[in-house]
């Protein structure tokens, strides 16, 4: 079902002692949003975080997973271990996993099925580059990434599946794509949906938005109609900027 959702994603900041903090000083915070909260902490942190913050509101995610069930394959970490721990959503193919520790879209296909085979939702990343967009490409890359990765899917599994458009050029940059061009790529991304899977499939994904994110903007940019969530960087470090963006809903 369509939702709304703000999710931190932490990235890797964050010792066990400044994990506890920030936990601390999330559920000191109060709100009356209607969206589902969720938290992505270091691997490190994740048990630690899990525990702490599983009789509250907000849900504990991972930032990455393995595809394979396990095995040799060192410092990776499956789906099983992270169901054994309590987390039930994975981070999948956020552009610094595609730039830094090159991350295909058919990696990226995998890693999605075997989230899915063990009943884990999957916020599934994708976005274009500055240059992408200066060339006006930014529909065809965006396009193709959602194909590649997803469309050997059933239909059901979009049940699943959480949408992030994170524009690699908004991220950590203060550049927010503007309300507008975050609703124009949202929109073409619910009808490339539509296309392949029908209306009633594309109307139910919730689709959100990453890249600076912040207090000062989050309202203007939740309010969009194909908007249904940020996926927040930076501005998650901090409870009060994180909550501030959780209650623009
Ligand atoms: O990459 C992001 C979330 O996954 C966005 O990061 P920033 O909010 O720091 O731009």
């Amino acid at each position: 079902m369509r939702k709304n959702i703000v999710a931190g994603n932490w990235k890797m900041n964050n010792d066990l002692a400044q994990t506890e903090a920030l936990i601390t000083a999330l559920k000191n915070q109060t709100t009356s949003s209607n969206a589902e909260v969720m938290v992505a902490p270091t691997f490190t942190n994740l048990f630690q975080a899990y525990q702490a913050l599983k009789t509250s509101n907000i849900e504990v995610i991972a930032q990455n997973m393995h595809f394979a069930e396990n095995g040799a394959y060192t410092g990776e970490i499956s789906a099983s271990m992270l169901k054994s721990i309590g987390v039930n959503t994975v981070i999948l193919g956020h552009s610094e996993r595609r730039e830094y520790f090159n991350e295909t879209d058919e990696l990226l296909a995998k890693k999605t099925d075997a989230a899915l085979a063990k009943g884990i939702r999957v916020i599934f990343c994708f976005g274009e580059e500055l240059a992408d967009r200066k060339s006006g490409n930014e529909e065809t890359i965006v396009g193709n990434q959602i194909k590649n990765a997803l469309f050997h899917l059933e239909a059901a599994a979009f049940q699943n599946i959480v949408l992030a458009y994170e524009p690699v050029w908004a991220i950590g940059t203060g550049e927010t794509a503007s309300p507008e061009q975050a609703q124009d790529m949202h929109a073409f991304i619910r009808k490339t949906l539509a296309d392949k899977y029908g209306n009633d499939v594309a109307d139910e994904v919730s689709i959100l938005y990453g890249g600076s994110v912040k207090p000062a903007n989050a309202e203007e940019i939740f309010s969009k109609p194909d908007v249904d969530g940020g996926l927040i960087g930076g501005a998650a470090l901090n409870a009060e900027d994180f909550f501030a963006i959780v209650n623009a809903f």
